[in-house]
């Protein structure tokens, strides 16, 4: 049986795609973990997804605790990586502390989103032995500041900044790179330029991986989809499977799934 470490993942970078999705629970964790596909986040999104909520903001580190206790559980396989919501590394402190929680609930990894100024958080994780996901491009805990889901990096300055923080960000000692909502020759050019490994959701067909919300995926979310899901029908396994093969044959994501400008 498949055991995904990052070590496994920086092995890939460069020969094979590999593929991600949420899982909020024991069922759904084990599921995942038996299918091929090799990451599972345990994402801020439930506060939308499980909660019906209109953004992450609200979601608390003791529900991320309780959802990563839930999914560990269920998993066996996967690399298992747990958001930090809003706040909680604002300061280097929080930061600790609540990798602190996430890591003991389980978690083998925590994702924290920002920008460049995050380096002395990384720096400090990094020393304390936390491996750490840096959520650049579109950002959704600063919906607030964003004014919307809205693409990121179609201005040069935007595309500049995006570029040093994914490079500060990994000298720093971050160990995966995940972008969110860029055009695409944005993220080639970031997965270009660094050493470790890039996950993408509305990102292109260049990143290193794909990510996307197990409910997206699967069908079962009633609203709005963005322009980047694409829905596999079917029983969880299969629809699982389906999607880590079209991520390794190159065939997800489309261009009907990117921002190509
Ligand atoms: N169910 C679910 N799926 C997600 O992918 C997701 C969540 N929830 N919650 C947290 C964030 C929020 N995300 C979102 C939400 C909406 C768009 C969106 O509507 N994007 C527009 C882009 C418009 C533009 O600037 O061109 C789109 O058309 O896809 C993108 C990311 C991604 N994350
Ligand atoms: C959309 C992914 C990357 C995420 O951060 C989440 O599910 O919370
Ligand atoms: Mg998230």
């Amino acid at each position: 049986m498949k055991r995904t470490t990052i070590a496994t993942l920086r092995a890939l970078k460069g020969a094979e795609k590999f593929s991600c999705v949420t899982a909020y629970d024991a069922t759904f964790g084990h599921w995942v973990s038996e299918s091929d596909v090799q990451v599972i986040l345990v994402g801020d999104s439930l506060g939308m997804v499980l909660q019906g909520r209109d953004s992450t903001v609200a979601v608390t580190l003791d529900e991320m605790a309780y959802h990563t206790q839930c999914v560990a559980r269920g998993n066996h396989s996967c690399l298992l990586m747990s958001d930090v919501p809003f706040m909680q590394a604002a300061t280097v402190e929080r930061a600790l502390a609540a990798a602190e929680v996430l890591m003991q609930a389980g978690a083998e990894m925590v994702k924290i989103e920002g920008d460049e100024r995050l380096v002395p958080v990384i720096n400090a994780l990094n020393a304390a032995g936390v491996p750490v996901c840096v959520h650049l491009g579109l950002t959704p805990q600063f919906v607030h500041r964003f004014g919307g889901y809205k693409v990121q990096g179609r201005d040069q300055a935007t595309r500049t900044a995006t570029l040093s923080a994914a490079r500060a960000l990994t000298e720093a000692g971050a160990d995966l790179v995940l972008l969110e909502c860029v055009p695409s020759d944005l993220a080639k050019q970031v997965t270009e330029a660094i050493d470790v490994p890039v996950i993408g959701i509305g990102a292109g067909a260049d990143t290193d991986g794909q990510i996307l919300v197990l409910h997206d995926m699967l069908g079962f979310n009633p609203h709005r989809l963005a322009r980047f899901v694409k829905v596999y029908p079917g029983a969880p396994l299969a629809a699982l499977n389906a999607y880590a093969d079209d991520v390794a044959r190159g065939n997800f994501p489309a261009p009907e799934h990117q921002f190509l400008d």
